[in-house]
């Protein structure tokens, strides 16, 4: 999906609600645990209950990896089974030498190699442009680069000074990414925890999509993201996971994900207004 698409979805559905697909085995409602396929049969209920209010997935990869092959096969069938009007985002945090970055992309963006066709990765840019740039081969495909993370630990390296002490090392890595993509395919993770600083990043990244984790369960404020992160475009992905995903632990379990997604879209559509 390219960004003309996508900033349409946005408007078309008054949302830029991404639903986190953390899908853990421990954590499903006791009434699945006996059909073939668990993880993919809870996935295709919160898609069914949360398509009308979302505009992108994310598969969290470390969740269907934890799970060997018959992972990987539930990941599969739920890329499958995600509304292709909706962008979808493998968050594998990958990141090597070029030419491991290769077997990645490929892996994650060639339906002929893994089977996967995902519309994006989260790519980790410490390793630099060589690391990310095989990510980027593939016309179409976005890559989404970690800068300033939720965890508290994004202070340890993130926010260090850098460049003469004039800018903190997320900076750099925005500004730096810039000249490697340009905004049509390069969007920038920054957590909703660190809402201060998102006026900011939009100063260095005015056009760039921001994918924001952590509202929800992390904390985040979806006003104060909002208020400095929405462009004329949308601009915004705004992730949440657990708090869709487990809002119910029982039978009712998509029918509680429907409504934390709804009352999540209806925020958005004010914010857009
Ligand atoms: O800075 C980051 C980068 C990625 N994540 C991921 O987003 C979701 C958040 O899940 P919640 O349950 O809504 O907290 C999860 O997959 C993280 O790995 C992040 O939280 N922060």
């Amino acid at each position: 999906m390219n960004y003309q698409a996508l900033s349409a979805q946005i408007r078309q559905k008054k949302s830029y609600l991404c639903v986190g697909l953390d899908t853990d085995i421990q954590k499903l409602p006791p009434h699945l645990a006996n059909v073939p396929d668990p993880v993919f049969e809870f996935n295709k209920a919160i898609i069914d209950a949360t398509a009308p209010y979302a505009v992108a997935y994310k598969p969290n990869i470390a969740f269907y990896e934890a799970q060997g092959p018959r992972g990987w096969e539930s990941l599969q069938k739920t890329l499958d089974y995600i509304p292709k009007d909706c962008f979808t985002i493998a968050d594998a945090k990958r990141g090597d030498i070029g030419n491991t970055s290769g077997l990645y992309a490929r892996a994650f963006f060639d339906p002929s190699a893994a089977g996967l066709n995902f519309d994006s990765i989260t790519v980790a840019p410490y390793m630099g442009h060589d690391s990310v740039m095989p990510f980027l081969a593939y016309p179409g495909k976005w890559v989404i680069l970690l800068a300033l993370t939720s965890n508290p630990g994004s202070a340890d390296f993130q926010r260090q000074l850098v460049d003469n002490e004039t800018q903190e090392l997320f900076e750099t890595v925005i500004q730096k990414a810039q000249t490697w993509a340009t905004h049509e395919q390069l969007m920038f993770v920054v957590g909703a925890t660190q809402a201060d600083q998102i006026a900011r990043i939009r100063e260095l990244a005015p056009d760039n999509f921001l994918l924001v984790p952590g509202v929800g369960a992390q904390g985040g404020s979806l006003a104060d993201v909002s208020k400095n992160g929405l462009t004329k475009d949308g601009g915004l992905l705004v992730n949440a996971s657990r708090s869709i995903l487990y809002a119910s632990s029982g039978i009712d379990f998509a029918e509680a994900a429907a409504a934390e997604a709804k009352a999540i879209q209806q925020e958005m559509a004010t914010y857009l207004n």
